[in-house]
């Protein structure tokens, strides 16, 4: 960088040049649109691309690899172009109604996604007359794009900076949305060439013919005095202002050493004539400029090409200058500079009043923007509202699943845009906002400040997920069944203990009532030589935190006391059976007991009693279950094992105040890993197999109603046998062959009845009704599911031959 490129046959080829070899592409000028397309990403999404000026084909080998295959890409020239994959090409003037009328027979009735104008007139030796032949070139490129572009398709044209260049900016501003003029690293800083992506085709209905006329275009527009300053401080506003190459003067490209811009008296004027800032080698102030620490690459770029830069960066380049000179000791700006600066923009010219008048357009434009949002916004609210009073169905309104993607109320982007980032925010540095999210944001706070806004979002985000989630529930079965099984899971978990006195309401399990009295009786013994605690819990037990816990425990004495009562009620219970022990009986009596430490055997009795009839009959579903039911069956886990599980770091997370999609995500993503072990899966398997092989119940009931049958008909050949045998005209043995009759006639099964096959031929073909002449039970069938089964019947006698 900082080096003068030298437009000559060596400088050409530099390494785009060489990439462009090395990458198969026909011109270096390709990697402009490869670069182009990386920043403002307009080939990927088109389907009709026109290559205006595409010879040797540079641009339209890039837009075949970057469009969807099956794209329809058309390339004009002068010259012709060799064939490139999935285009198609013709040799014509772009200017003239030939080509015109050649696209349209190639498009027939479609249009273009994307029009690509690379075109220049050979710039030879007269450069002002090539520079408006290139500038009419453009013009006349756009009139065409207009005519096939699509609304909101995109232009991308190469302009020369001429005197013409405003003019031209300011026709495309006039019809699209967005008009970025940009110049890629490939182009070269020799060239005056510049890129204008032009986005957002407005089409307007008919095309204004002084857009398109090069003399109204072109016109010239008197500039009383050059204003140097409009140009470096208001680029964007003063555009039409500006006026190119100065007469006589047609070095494309001026350059001025930094030491230069940084020791003279004017440094704007500096900026607004010369397109480059070098630090020649030679030049000793200048090196010192370059390895300045204040010299980063950003102020390299800027000196690198000063035709592109805009207000900010002319500030940047300017502050820099300032911080440079105090380091060569050239202390402050002189007064007359400092006067350059503040100096007002001098106004008043017929442009400036133009200006004004379409900034005042726009603000009134935008009020009536914003003022329209915030009617939707409330009409919106209302109808969610009358939704919620069910009012309303949610299609009614226009809320379908489709909107329920990431913009919609719920997804995180609307949220954040809603004012709620504080969710996502919290973990993320503040970045100070550019000026445009500047805006953005006094926009948002206007519309959104008040509490009760938020709150009202907020209401509209629940009651939007909760219809999500009803609908979701609605088309997927699998959703749902995880639902019902997930809300039984919602549940907090509270550990083990407190779930399972949850279960039993007022009957603690037993288990749980001796783990708290022994543990009390532990700690009351702590004092008395720490009877029956382990080494390792005496030395624990000795820390100086639980002086005292043995003496004047009484909360844990009424936990004891409480779970006692409820060991009473239960044991009275028992006793009422007259199955009352010892134990209960103490209980009974309101003793407060001191259990001895429980031993291996008394542990394992209370496993036993643990897995007593009165449990609920659980079915458990889950490897995880399935690996803590075993874990319990083969005691490998004690109680208080189970108990200390149930305490981690989702054991306490609350849930109140947040919002159900929230808590919804936390559930499926935020969840502990519970152990399962390959038998657990095993057991499971088995188990599912077990069902699986179990009868479905329509069988089930088929199986039934064939008993019930049989045993009806039963009845009646008792009742037919009863009369026989009371009968006095038949022999005993005409008796007993009457009755044997009946009984097999009743226990023989009515031969089903044969469904005639009829052939889907002839008359029959197509029938919807019963075909003619076919009686009872029928079938319809193609003739070759008779021929099927008659090779079938072959195939079988052959085998048994
Ligand atoms: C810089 S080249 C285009 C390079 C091309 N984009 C590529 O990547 O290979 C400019 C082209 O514009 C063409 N051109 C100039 N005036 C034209 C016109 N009136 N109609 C059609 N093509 C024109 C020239 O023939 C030349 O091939």
């Amino acid at each position: 960088m900082g080096k003068t490129q030298k437009k000559s046959a060596k400088g050409r080829l530099d390494k785009w040049y060489k990439l462009a070899k090395e990458q198969g592409y026909r011109s270096r000028a390709a990697f402009k649109l490869v670069q182009l397309n990386q920043k403002f990403n307009f080939l990927e999404k088109a389907k009709v691309v026109i290559d205006l000026c595409a010879a040797p084909g540079g641009w339209l080998q890039v837009a075949s690899r970057a469009c969807k295959p099956g794209s329809l890409l058309v390339g004009v020239d002068l010259t012709p172009i060799r064939p490139v994959p999935n285009c198609q090409t013709f040799v014509e003037d772009i200017t003239s109604d030939k080509c015109r009328s050649q696209l349209r027979g190639i498009l027939k009735t479609w249009k273009a996604d994307v029009v690509l104008h690379d075109g220049a007139p050979n710039v030879g030796a007269a450069w002002l007359q090539d520079a408006y032949g290139q500038a009419e070139l453009v013009l006349m490129s756009m009139k065409l794009a207009c005519e096939f572009l699509v609304p909101g398709g995109t232009f991308v044209t190469k302009v020369f900076r001429s005197r013409d260049y405003n003019n031209l900016l300011w026709v495309f501003k006039q019809l699209f949305n967005r008009v970025d003029a940009t110049k890629p690293p490939s182009s070269r800083n020799v060239s005056a060439e510049i890129f204008v992506v032009c986005r957002g085709y407005k089409a307007p209905q008919k095309l204004d013919p002084r857009f398109t006329d090069p003399r109204t275009v072109f016109e010239e527009v008197t500039e009383p005095t050059p204003n140097v300053e409009a140009k470096v401080f208001e680029p964007e506003k003063k555009k039409r202002n500006r006026e190119g190459y100065a007469d006589n003067d047609y070095t494309l490209h001026k350059t001025v050493p930094a030491s230069d811009f940084v020791k003279g008296n004017d440094p704007i004027q500096v900026l607004g004539t010369s397109a480059e800032i070098v630090f020649p080698e030679e030049d000793e102030d200048s090196q010192r400029l370059k390895n300045s620490e204040a010299t980063d690459e950003d102020i390299l770029i800027h000196c690198s090409d000063l035709q592109v830069l805009g207000k900010k960066d002319f500030r940047e380049l300017l502050k820099w200058r300032l911080k440079v000179r105090n380091e060569l000791g050239l202390g402050k700006r002189p007064e007359t500079e400092q006067k350059t600066v503040v100096e007002e923009i001098p106004e008043v010219d017929e442009e400036t009043k133009m200006d004004q008048e379409l900034q005042h357009l726009n603000e009134t434009e935008r009020t009536k923007v914003k003022r329209e949002r915030r009617r939707a916004n409330k009409r919106k609210q209302r109808e969610i509202i009358r939704m919620q009073m069910g009012m309303e169905a949610p299609m009614e309104i226009g809320m379908e699943q489709s909107t329920m993607g990431d913009d919609s109320m719920f997804g995180l982007s609307t949220a954040e845009k809603h004012g709620l980032n504080k969710l996502t925010d919290a973990s993320t540095p503040e970045v100070p906002p550019t000026e445009e999210e500047n805006e953005v944001l006094e926009e948002n706070e206007e519309e959104y400040d008040s509490e009760d806004e938020q709150e009202r979002l907020e209401a509209e985000l629940d009651s939007m997920y909760s219809q999500y989630t009803e609908r979701k529930a609605e088309s997927d079965v699998k959703y749902k069944v995880k639902r019902s099984r997930g809300d039984a899971d919602d549940e907090e978990w509270e550990g083990i203990q407190e779930q399972a006195s949850e279960n039993e309401e007022d009957e603690p399990n037993e288990a749980s009532v001796e783990e708290d009295e022994h543990l009390l009786t532990s700690l009351d013994k702590k004092d008395s030589g720490k009877n029956g605690l382990s080494k390792k819990a005496s030395l624990f037990f000795d820390q100086d935190i639980f002086e005292g816990i043995g003496n004047d425990d009484d909360a844990d004495k009424e936990i004891v006391a409480m779970n006692s009562a409820a060991k009473a009620k239960r044991s009275s219970a028992k006793a009422n059976e007259n199955e009352s022990s010892d134990e209960e009986e103490k209980t009974r009596k309101g003793d407060i007991e001191v259990v001895p430490p429980v031993s291996a055997q008394e542990k394992e009795d209370d496993w036993d009693s643990d897995s007593g009839d009165d449990g609920e009959n659980v079915d458990i579903v889950t490897a995880e279950a399935m690996t803590l039911a075993q874990e319990i069956a083969s005691r490998k886990k004690s109680t208080s094992e189970l108990i200390d599980d149930g305490y981690n770091r989702w054991t306490f997370q609350p849930k109140d105040g947040l919002p159900d999609w929230f808590v919804d995500e936390e559930n499926h993503h935020n969840k502990p890993n519970k152990p399962i072990t390959k038998e657990a899966v095993m057991a499971l398997r088995e188990k599912m197999k077990a069902i699986n092989a179990r009868p479905i119940k329509k069988i089930l009931e088929a199986q039934g109603r064939k008993k019930m049958r049989t045993v009806r008909r039963m009845q009646n050949v008792a009742k037919k046998a009863e009369g026989i045998t009371e009968s006095g005209e038949m022999t005993e043995g005409e008796k007993s062959k009457e009755i044997s009759r009946l009984m097999s006639r009743a226990m023989k099964a009515k031969p089903k009845q044969k469904a005639t096959l009829v052939v889907a031929k002839g008359a029959n073909r197509g029938i919807q009704s019963r075909p003619k002449g076919v009686k009872g039970k029928y079938k319809m069938v193609d003739s070759r599911m008779k021929k099927d089964l008659r090779a079938q019947k072959r195939l079988e006698k052959k085998k048994r031959k």
